[in-house]
């Protein structure tokens, strides 16, 4: 039976600050990779976050997702953990990871999927760190005799798993 597979995208924005630095590389390692972004006071930006679902649409509801429920997540891991926060020094993800656009990525990814009721919707976390640098992520690579078939959605794995 026709089944659409369907995209659903909330965006928002949260501000915080960080500093680029290594606990893998020396001071001066650090200054050479990092640059001005290594500068010990640290900077600040207003991150812009894509949350990307994708999936069946739910016949009785009409919905991939419900909206409401996305933004109560996106609340609960985002605006409580991250918004207006020193990432380095609030989140202990990053105390041993530097705090780079592409690790805030599968730092969000990992806990929207921790609190999702069907995790396997989550397609896409991208965010716009300046209006010049963009990172997404999609998840860890899923081979593809194991994705769905039928789904468009790279990572609902197949009922064969
Ligand atoms: N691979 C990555 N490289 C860099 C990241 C990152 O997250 N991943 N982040 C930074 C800095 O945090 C930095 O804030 C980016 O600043 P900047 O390069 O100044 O930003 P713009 O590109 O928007 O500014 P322009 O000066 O106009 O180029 C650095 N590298
Ligand atoms: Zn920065």
């Amino acid at each position: 039976m026709y089944n659409p597979i369907v995209y659903l995208t909330r965006k928002e924005t949260f501000s915080a600050c960080h500093r680029l630095n290594s606990t893998y590389l020396t001071p001066e390692e650090n200054l050479e990779v990092f640059g001005k972004c290594n500068h010990i006071n640290g900077h600040g930006h207003n991150y812009v976050v894509e949350i990307t679902v994708c999936g069946p649409i739910n016949q009785k509801t009409g919905m991939v997702m419900n909206i409401t429920e996305l933004k109560q997540i996106i609340k609960d891991v985002i605006f409580s953990k991250l918004d207006h926060k020193n990432l380095d020094k609030d989140v202990e993800f990053f105390k041993n990871n530097p705090s780079t656009t592409e690790n805030l990525a599968i730092y969000i990814w990992e806990n929207l999927r921790k609190s999702m009721k069907k995790p396997e919707l989550l397609h896409e976390v991208k965010i716009n760190e300046t209006e010049k640098n963009i990172v997404s992520y999609k998840g860890p690579f899923i081979p593809q005799h194991k994705r769905n078939h039928i789904s468009s959605c790279t990572n609902i794995s197949s009922d064969s798993d």
